[in-house]
C-alpha cells in the first residue's frame, strides 16, 4: 500500500546527508577541511529548517500518516508514520521539496451507489417546448409579429408561458388593462419573447402618429443583472425590430396602415463598458426601448438631464430573484423612485405650458411592470412587493404527458396565493435527463475529462456544446489554462490558442538550458495563452475548444467567450480559420453562466463543482443552460463521496411538496468505472493506466513553471475559500472538514501536500494583496473566490518546485507500477476503490478552515 505514496517533506538540499554525517578520517587534509565546511554550513541550515518544522508542529499539531522519506522509498517494507519534524531532522531525509505522489486508485473511499434509484425517465413530451394546440394568430398577436417569428425566427407556435402571458398582456385583447404582471415558467420556456411581444405590439401603433420619431424618448427599459444577458435581450429585441412593416401582401406599400410606419421604434443597450458621454448621446438621440443593467440605468436616471424617460410604459425586472441576489434591491428601488420622479417633472411641465413635448400624449395610461423569473424564492417576493401594483400572476403549468385536452395553463390569482403554490414547483424541464457520478476527490480531475470525451465523442457530427460550473474564477482560469496546456508524452504540442507566445513558457524548467537556441526560439513562436485570452485548444479533447468565461474577465473579453463559444448563428458563413466553425465546444464559467443566457444547441451541463450558493434553485437555473425550448439536454453533476447525500436532498428539494405524491424529478446515479471506461475506453481496467496517463499529464503540466504551479495553488486555496460558502444548512453535505484535503490536491494535479500548498501561497498572498479584485464582477462569481490567496499568478512564485526530471519520471513509474499492481488485485476479485483513508492527512483541519475563512 505505501508504494502509492511518497511524502516528501520540504528539506532543504543542503541538510547533511550520511557521507558528511560525522566527522571525516583519514584521506587529504585538503578534503577533510571542504568536508569541515560543508557539515558547518549544513548544520547552520538544519537550524534553519527545525525552526521551520516547529512553526509547522503548532498549527500542525496531528501528526502525519504514513510518511515516507526518500530513502524509504528504496526499501520495499513501509517505514513508521513519524511526525514532519522528524522527519525533517532525519540524516535520511531527501534533498527534494514537499511533493506527494499517490496513485489514483488506490485509498479512496468505498463509494456505495443507492441500490434501488427511482430512475424517472426523461420525458418523451418536453415541458418548454411550443404548444401545438395554439397560435400566435389565436392569441391575438399582430400579423406582421406573426409572420416575422415564423419566416424569420423560425417560430411558429406559442410556448406555454407565452400561451398563458399574451391574452392577458397583448394590448388588443379584453385582458388588456394594465396591470403588473409577474411571469414565472421552466427555464428556457421563452420568458423573453412572453413579454418582448407585447412591448412591441403596445408601442407599434405609435408608428401611425404623425409626430413619432424615436425623439419620443425611452417607453420600455427591460432591466437584466448582467450584461451578458443584457447583451442577449438586446439582440432579441432587435431581431424582432427587424420586421416588415407592411402586410405580405403589399408588396408596393400601398396599404393605408403600412405606409405610414416608420422605423422609430429602434433598441439600445446599456451595460457600461463605453463612455458615459457616449451613452448621453445615445439617449439623447432617444432610445424607445432600452435594455440595461440596474446600476447604469440609475445612474442615468439621476444624471443625465437629456434622458427623456417621463413617458415610460413597460418596466421588465428580468431575472428578478437574481437580481436581488446581487444586492440590487436598493438600485431597484432607486429607478423605481427615479421613474416616478421623472414622470411627475414631465407631466407638470406639460401641464405648465413649458413643455417641449409634443401634445396628444396619453398621460393617465399607467406604466406596467413586469416581473420575471424560472424559480420565485423569498427575496423575488419581497422585490414583487416593492415594485408590483396588484399584480397578475402568470405561470405555465406542466402539460401532462397523456393528457390530450387542452391543459388549463393560465394560472391567475394573488400573487401570495401563488407563490405558495410555486414554491412547491421548482421543477427543471422534463426532457432533461440528470444524472451525476459520484467520484473520490483524487480522481475528479480525471472523472471531467473522461465525461468530457464521452459526451464530445457521442455527438459525432461535431458542433456539441458542453458547459462546465466551475466554483470560483481562479479555479475557471486554472482548469482553462490547464486543458489549453497539458499534453500526453513530454514533448507534444504546445497548446494552440488565439494569441501571441506563451511568457511562462520561458520560465521554469527550461529557463537554464540556454545553450539550446531552438527550443527557445520555438517558445518564442509559439502562442500564448494571455490574460485576455478566451479560447484555447486541448490536446487532450481533440477538435475541441475550450472557453472561459467569469466576472473578472473584461466586459469585451466575456462576449467574445460567449460569441466564441456560441458558434456562428444560423446561415452565417465562418472563416475557415475560425475555431468555431464545426469544432465542438466547451465552456469553462462560473455561475455567472447560470442565469437567463440562451446559448444554441447546448448538449450538456456539467456541475464539476455544486453550487455554493443558491442551492437547488441555482442547481435548476445552470442546468436550465441546456434543454432549451423543447430540445433535449443532460446535466452532469460530479460529486465527492463526502456529498452523496446531496443526490436526494436536491430531488427532495425540487420535487417540493408535490414528492408524496407523484415524482417527477430524478438524478440516475452512474458508476464512476463506467464515466472512466467510455471516457478512456480500453479492455477490462485499462482505463486505470490511461487515467493514470493523463493525471501525470496534469501534473507535469503543473510542475513545468512557475506559473503553473502558482495558477494551480491559487485555484485549489479559493476553491477552499468558495467551498466554505455553503450555507450552514448544507454544511452536513459540504463541509471542509469531510474532504481529504489531499486528494483534493491531486485533482488540482498538485503533487504537493497541502501543508506546503498553504505555507507557500500564505507567503504570495502577502506579497499580493494587490490581486485581490473587489470589482462589482467579481461579486458575481462565488462571493468565496476572491483572489486574495494570490489565486492570480503575478510573475515567478517564490514557491520551490520540483523541476528535476528524472525524479518525476521516478515518481510516475511508482504510480505506474500501483495502478498495475491495482489491476492484478482488481482481476483476483478485489475492489478498485480501497476503503482505507489512511493514506495522508497532514493538514489539522481547525487550521484550514480558519485559512479558508481567511482568519488565519
Ligand atoms: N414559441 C417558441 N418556439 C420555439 N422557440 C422559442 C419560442 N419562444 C422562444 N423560443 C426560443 O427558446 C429559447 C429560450 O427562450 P428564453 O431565453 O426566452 O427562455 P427563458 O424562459 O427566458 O429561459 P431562462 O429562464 O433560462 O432565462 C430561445 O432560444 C428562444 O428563441
Amino acid at each position: 500500500m505505501d508504494d502509492d505514496l511518497v511524502l516528501n517533506l520540504a528539506v532543504d538540499d543542503a541538510l547533511p546527508s550520511r557521507k558528511f554525517a560525522g566527522k571525516q578520517k583519514g584521506g587529504r587534509w585538503t578534503d577533510r577541511l571542504k568536508a569541515k565546511r560543508v557539515t558547518k554550513r549544513k548544520a547552520a541550515h538544519e537550524n534553519k529548517f527545525s525552526n521551520v518544522q516547529e512553526h509547522v508542529e503548532e498549527i500542525n499539531p496531528r501528526p502525519a500518516k504514513r510518511v515516507r522519506t526518500e530513502d524509504s522509498r528504496s526499501q520495499k517494507q513501509p517505514r513508521p508514520a513519524q511526525a514532519p519534524s522528524a522527519a525533517g531532522k532525519s540524516s535520511a531525509a531527501p534533498a527534494r521539496p514537499t511533493q506527494v505522489i499517490s496513485s489514483l486508485f488506490t485509498s479512496n473511499p468505498k463509494i456505495e451507489l443507492p441500490t434501488s434509484t427511482p430512475s424517472i425517465k426523461p420525458s418523451a413530451k418536453p415541458s418548454n417546448a411550443p404548444v401545438d394546440f395554439s397560435t400566435f394568430e389565436g392569441l391575438g398577436l399582430h400579423p406582421f409579429l406573426v409572420s416575422h417569428l415564423s419566416n424569420k425566427m423560425n417560430i411558429k407556435r406559442p410556448t406555454a408561458i407565452q400561451r398563458a402571458s399574451l391574452p392577458l398582456m397583448l394590448p388588443t385583447t379584453i385582458h388588456s388593462e394594465a396591470r403588473d404582471v409577474f411571469l414565472q415558467s421552466q427555464t428556457g420556456s421563452g420568458k423573453t419573447m412572453s413579454y418582448l411581444l407585447p412591448i412591441i405590439q403596445d408601442l407599434l401603433p405609435l408608428s401611425s402618429q404623425s409626430y413619432i420619431d424615436r425623439s419620443i424618448g425611452t417607453l420600455a427599459i427591460i432591466i437584466a443583472p448582467t450584461r451578458e444577458l443584457a447583451k442577449q435581450i438586446s439582440d432579441v429585441v432587435e431581431a424582432l425590430l427587424k420586421m416588415r412593416l407592411r402586410a405580405e401582401n403589399d408588396v408596393n406599400g400601398e396599404s393605408e396602415n403600412s405606409t405610414r410606419m416608420t422605423r422609430w421604434l429602434v433598441s439600445g443597450l446599456l451595460i457600461g463598458g463605453a463612455t458615459r458621454t457616449h451613452e448621453k448621446a445615445k439617449l439623447r438621440k432617444g432610445i424607445p426601448i432600452l435594455v440595461s443593467t440596474p446600476g447604469r440605468l440609475l445612474d442615468h436616471i439621476q444624471n443625465t438631464a437629456s434622458f427623456n424617460v417621463g413617458k415610460c410604459q413597460w418596466l421588465v425586472l428580468d431575472e428578478a430573484d437574481q437580481l436581488m441576489e446581487l444586492g440590487f434591491e436598493e438600485t431597484i428601488t432607486g429607478i423605481l423612485k427615479g421613474l416616478e420622479g421623472r414622470r411627475r417633472l414631465a407631466m407638470n411641465a406639460v401641464e405648465e405650458g413649458k413643455s417641449t413635448e409634443v401634445g396628444g400624449w396619453d398621460w393617465d395610461k399607467p406604466r406596467r411592470t413586469v416581473l420575471c423569473s424560472a424559480t420565485i424564492r423569498e427575496s423575488v417576493q419581497k422585490l414583487a412587493g416593492t415594485a408590483l401594483v396588484n399584480p397578475l400572476m402568470i405561470k405555465a403549468t406542466e402539460i401532462d404527458k397523456d393528457d390530450t385536452s387542452i391543459p388549463d395553463l393560465l394560472s391567475k390569482s394573488s400573487l401570495e396565493q401563488s407563490n405558495q403554490a410555486s414554491s412547491t414547483a421548482l421543477t427543471p424541464p422534463s426532457q432533461l435527463s440528470q444524472k451525476y457520478v459520484i467520484a473520490p476527490l483524487k480522481l475528479r480531475l480525471v472523472a471531467l475529462l473522461a465525461l468530457l470525451r464521452t459526451l464530445i465523442a457521442q455527438g459525432s457530427g461535431g458542433g456539441t456544446k458542453i458547459i462546465v460550473f466551475i466554483s470560483c474564477t481562479d479555479s475557471v482560469d486554472f482548469h482553462w489554462n490547464l486543458l489549453g496546456g497539458a499534453h500526453m508524452g513530454s514533448d507534444g504540442n504546445a497548446p494552440e490558442s488565439d494569441e501571441e507566445g506563451d511568457s511562462d513558457e520561458s520560465e521554469g524548467e527550461d529557463e537554464d538550458d540556454s545553450s539550446d537556441a531552438g527550443k527557445k526560439s520555438k517558445r518564442r513562436s509559439q502562442k500564448k495563452l494571455s490574460e485576455d485570452a478566451v479560447e484555447a485548444k486541448c490536446a487532450l479533447l481533440p477538435d475541441v475548444t475550450v472557453y472561459r468565461l467569469h466576472g473578472s474577465l473584461p466586459t469585451a473579453t466575456r462576449m467574445r467567450a460567449l460569441k466564441g463559444f456560441a458558434g456562428p448563428k444560423d446561415g452565417k458563413k465562418v472563416p475557415a480559420q475560425s475555431s468555431s466553425s464545426s469544432s465542438s465546444s466547451v465552456l469553462l464559467c462560473t455561475s455567472v453562466a447560470a442565469r437567463g443566457l440562451d446559448l444554441p444547441l447546448v448538449k450538456a451541463v456539467v456541475q464539476y463543482d455544486l453550487p455554493t450558493e443558491g442551492g437547488p434553485t441555482e442547481y435548476v437555473h445552470r442546468i436550465g443552460r441546456t434543454a432549451r425550448a423543447g430540445k433535449g439536454g443532460e446535466a452532469w453533476s460530479i460529486v465527492a463521496p463526502s456529498e452523496a447525500e446531496w443526490a436526494t436532498w436536491v430531488v427532495d428539494k425540487m420535487q417540493g411538496e408535490e414528492s408524496n405524491n407523484s415524482k417527477k424529478v430524478s438524478l440516475s446515479p452512474v458508476p464512476l468505472e463506467t464515466v472512466l471506461q467510455n471516457g478512456f475506453g480500453g479492455k477490462g481496467k485499462e482505463y486505470e493506466a490511461r487515467a493514470t496517463e493523463v493525471q501525470l499529464a496534469f501534473e507535469r503540466w503543473v510542475l513545468k513553471n512557475s506559473k503553473n504551479a502558482a495558477l494551480a495553488r491559487g485555484a485549489y486555496l479559493s476553491h477552499m475559500r468558495a467551498y466554505a460558502t455553503h450555507p450552514s444548512n448544507e454544511k452536513h453535505m459540504f463541509h471542509i472538514r469531510h474532504l481529504h484535503l489531499g486528494h483534493l490536491a491531486k485533482s488540482f494535479a498538485l503533487r504537493e501536500a497541502p501543508t506546503k500548498v498553504n505555507a507557500s501561497m500564505n507567503a504570495k498572498t502577502k506579497g499580493s494583496q494587490a490581486s485581490s479584485s473587489t470589482s462589482k464582477s467579481k461579486k458575481r462569481d462565488a462571493k468565496g473566490s476572491s483572489s486574495k490567496g494570490g489565486a492570480k499568478p503575478s510573475g515567478k512564485s517564490k514557491v520551490t518546485y520540483d523541476s528535476d526530471s528524472d525524479y518525476d519520471q521516478e515518481a510516475e513509474i511508482r504510480m505506474k507500477a500501483v495502478v498495475r499492481a491495482q489491476g492484478r488485485l482488481s482481476k483476483k476479485g478485489g475492489t478498485m476503490m480501497r476503503t482505507d483513508t489512511s493514506e495522508f492527512q497532514v493538514m489539522d483541519t481547525n487550521y484550514l478552515e480558519k485559512l479558508v475563512q481567511g482568519h488565519s
